[in-house]
Formats: structure tokens, sequence, C-alpha cells
């Protein structure tokens, strides 16, 4: 057997893949998007040839599809050592991540009603590699597992204390495994170790949080009882008045179709009226539409307000931490984000912003800013190989 990992991405669409050597360097990784719809298609990262497979493929299906792809272009020679999947909710049943076994995914199943658009599809990829391969040991890695650090005042709703004891109703928080990854990398790049580290991680994709990370832990983050709290995201609302669904009732709207709308068709999507693509939105604003340039507005501007937000959970900060594609990428929302922040002394440098790839390790603050701002790609498939890796071979009795 060689000691490859294979790290599986199951979303509500797509399929992300990824095969990492024993020392974790990535040798490939494949994508399959558009899964139950009616033009699914899948490819090998830096393959011009797409991967075959039927218009309403499902995951199951797709996922077998890139794994005999692996396999017939000899990207992956023999079964991998370990499997490690991306869980989006694992409640207060995982602190961390395990090994899983049929204890886990009934655990796994439990937790769907909190992530009813993440954790059945996670499950399915579960399931289709357990076919697979059914003698690889496989780990579950959840998004919520480093959030279980937050103290109770930051994860308690301001609700009846029976909502949450009876049912868990509390904050769980999201994106978990980018914000570990960012406390780990700017404690790196800052020279520091982890445990006396203190960032705020803005994980900017196409859903976004926030997290405020003390001396290596969270202590507070933007995601609650589901992904849908916090941030303006690409078709997510993020935070609204819960009025709301009672002044739309009234207006002949029911829970259902809010509950839709909030999640499918607003933030960027809903106030630009054309796209959830940050990037699309840039070039659209660059040609005058309003409606796209008012999206981004109201995107940095919430996001400045939860970077204010997460200064109260801190006793000292060591950097603010962009990722995600947009947090990567876009040098108009660092800009325009940090442009709010003045009074706290945050200020970035026009050149290091727009060039830092190439000319500073990821820094990209001004000389008098008061708190260093670093752009840290993000690497969740890195960190869920690791920790299969780490728990198969704990689990390897030779
Ligand atoms: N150069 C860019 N400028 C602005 N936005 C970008 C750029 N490159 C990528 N993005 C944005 O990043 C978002 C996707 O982020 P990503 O982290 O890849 O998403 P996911 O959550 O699906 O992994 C999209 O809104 C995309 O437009
Ligand atoms: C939890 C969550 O929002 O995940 P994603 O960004 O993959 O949608
Ligand atoms: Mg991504």
């Amino acid at each position: 057997m060689e000691d490859t990992v294979l790290v599986v991405n199951c979303g509500s669409s797509s399929i992300k893949l990824a095969l990492f050597d024993g020392k974790h360097r990535k040798l490939a990784s494949a994508l399959a998007e558009r899964l139950n719809q009616n033009g699914a298609f899948a490819r090998i990262d830096g393959d011009q040839q797409t991967i075959p497979l039927k218009p309403d493929a499902s995951q199951d299906e797709a996922l077998e599809a890139l794994v005999t792809a692996f396999r017939d272009r000899k990207v992956m020679a023999s079964v991998p050592a370990a499997i490690g999947h991306r869980v989006v909710h694992g409640g207060e049943t995982f602190r961390e991540a395990v090994l899983i076994d049929e204890g886990v995914v009934s655990a796994i199943e439990d937790c769907a009603g909190l992530a009813p658009l993440h954790n059945p599809v996670n499950l399915s990829g579960i399931r289709a590699t357990l076919t697979l391969f059914p003698d690889v040991p496989q780990a579950a890695v959840f998004d919520t597992a480093f959030h279980q650090t937050l103290p109770k005042r930051a994860f308690l709703y301001a609700l009846p204390e029976s909502w949450y004891r009876n049912w868990g109703v509390r904050r769980y928080g999201f994106h978990g495994t980018s914000h570990a990854f960012m406390a780990l990398e700017a404690a790196r790049l800052l020279g520091k170790t982890q445990a006396t580290t203190s960032v705020i991680s803005a994980h900017l994709g196409n859903g976004c949080s926030i997290t405020a990370i003390r001396d290596g832990i969270s202590v507070d983050t933007s995601m609650g009882l589901t992904p849908l709290e916090g941030l303006v995201m690409g078709t997510r609302s993020g935070d609204v008045d819960p009025g709301l669904f009672d002044f739309l009732r009234g207006k002949g709207v029911g829970a259902e179709e809010v509950h839709r709308v909030l999640n499918q068709e607003s933030g960027l999507l809903g106030l630009s009226g054309q796209s959830n693509d940050m990037r699309s939105l840039c070039e659209l604003a660059d040609h005058g539409h309003e409606p796209s340039q008012t999206a981004i507005d109201v995107f940095c501007f919430r996001l400045a307000r939860y970077i204010g937000a997460m200064m109260a959970s801190l006793r000292h900060l060591d950097a603010l931490v962009f990722t995600g594609g947009i947090g990567e990428n876009s040098a108009r929302v660092r800009q325009e984000t940090v442009s709010h922040l003045r009074l706290m002394g945050f200020k970035l440098s026009e050149e290091l912003n727009k060039h830092h790839g190439e000319i500073s390790d990821g820094r990209i603050e001004s000389a008098d800013s008061r708190f260093p701002v670093l752009v840290i790609p993000t690497n969740e498939e890195l960190v869920i190989a690791r920790e299969a890796s780490r728990l198969a071979g704990a689990a390897d009795p030779s």
C-alpha cells in the first residue's frame, strides 16, 4: 500500500478531490461541478480533457468517475493509505477529527438537521469511498471542530436556555479547518508559536466567515447555528433581522420561501441582481454598473464591522488575515474593507496590497499601520490530509 492520502470535499453541487503523497505534497487535484443538475462535468486540474459524466450525475457517480480517472491517468497507482473527508457540521459531538465507523456515520446523520445543505452530501461522499475502498482508514474532519473552544458568552444566543439544552440551538461556527490553518500559517510568518499568536482571520470564498483567534484558539466567529449567519456571502444574506420572517408572512411569503431566498438568492447575487461571483462584480462595477458597486460596498462594510466586533475578544492582535478566493485575490475588497478601519489604526500599503505575491511574504500593511495585515492562501485539503494520516497512523497496529 502506498502512503498517499486522498481528500474528499463533497459539496451540494460539487466535489473537490485532492491526492497527497506521504510528505503531504499535493500530487493532483480534481473537480466535479454542477452535479444533480443538467450539465455536470469533471476534470483533473491542469488537464485539458474533461472526464465523461452523465449530465445529471450524482455525487457518488462523480466521485467514482474522478477516482477512475486518477487511476487511468496513473495519478493514483494503488489504494490510498488514508482518506480524509470534509464534514461541515459536527455539532457538539465532535471536538476534533475522528476515524469513521458506523457510530460516526450515524452521529453525522444526527447533525444533518443543522446543516441540511452540507451534511447529507458529505455523507454520500463518505459512503461512496467506503464502498470503493472498504479497507482504507477514513477520517472525518469537521468545519465546526476548531470553534468548540468558543466561550459560552460567544456561542449562546439570547434565547430561552431550554432551546440550547433541548435542541442544541447555539452558535457553532464553520470554516474551522481554514481558520485553524490561518492560525498556524500566521504564526509561522510572524516567527511565533501558534499558542502565542492572536489573529482575526477572514475567510472570504463562496461562503464567508470571520474568526477571532486568541493564543491559537477560536474565541469568536461570525457564523452561527448554520452557515447562514454573519458576513455577506455569494448567495447567502448573512445577518438579517429575524423579524423579517413575520413581516414577509404578512406579504404572503412563507418561511420556507424566505429561507430559500436567504440561502440561494441573497448576498452578492441578490444585491447586484447579476452574479454571486466577486470577480464578475468588480468587472461590472468598473463598467459603471451601480448595483454591483453597491454589493461590493455592503460586503466590505459588513466585513469591516465584524473586524471591529472581533476586537472585543482579543487581548492583543498580531495580524488581520485575509484568505479564500476573494480574500486572496481581491485587492479592491481588502482596500475598501480596511479603509473603514482607520480609527483602529489599520492601514494598507497600496503597492503591497496589489503586488504582495511578488514583493512580500504576504504582508500588505503600510509602515504606519498599527497592526500587520496578511494575505495567506488557505489550504483546507492539506489540513484534512494531515489529520487523516495522523489518525490512520494512530490506528495502524504495525
Ligand atoms: N481575482 C479575483 N478578484 C475578485 N474575486 C475573486 C478573484 N478570484 C477569485 N475570486 C472570488 O472568489 C470567490 C470564490 O472563492 P473560493 O474560495 O474559490 O470559493 P469556495 O468557497 O467555493 O472554495 C468568488 O466570488 C470569486 O469571484
Ligand atoms: C460552511 C460553508 O459555508 O461552506 P462553503 O463556504 O463551502 O459553502
Ligand atoms: Mg476554494
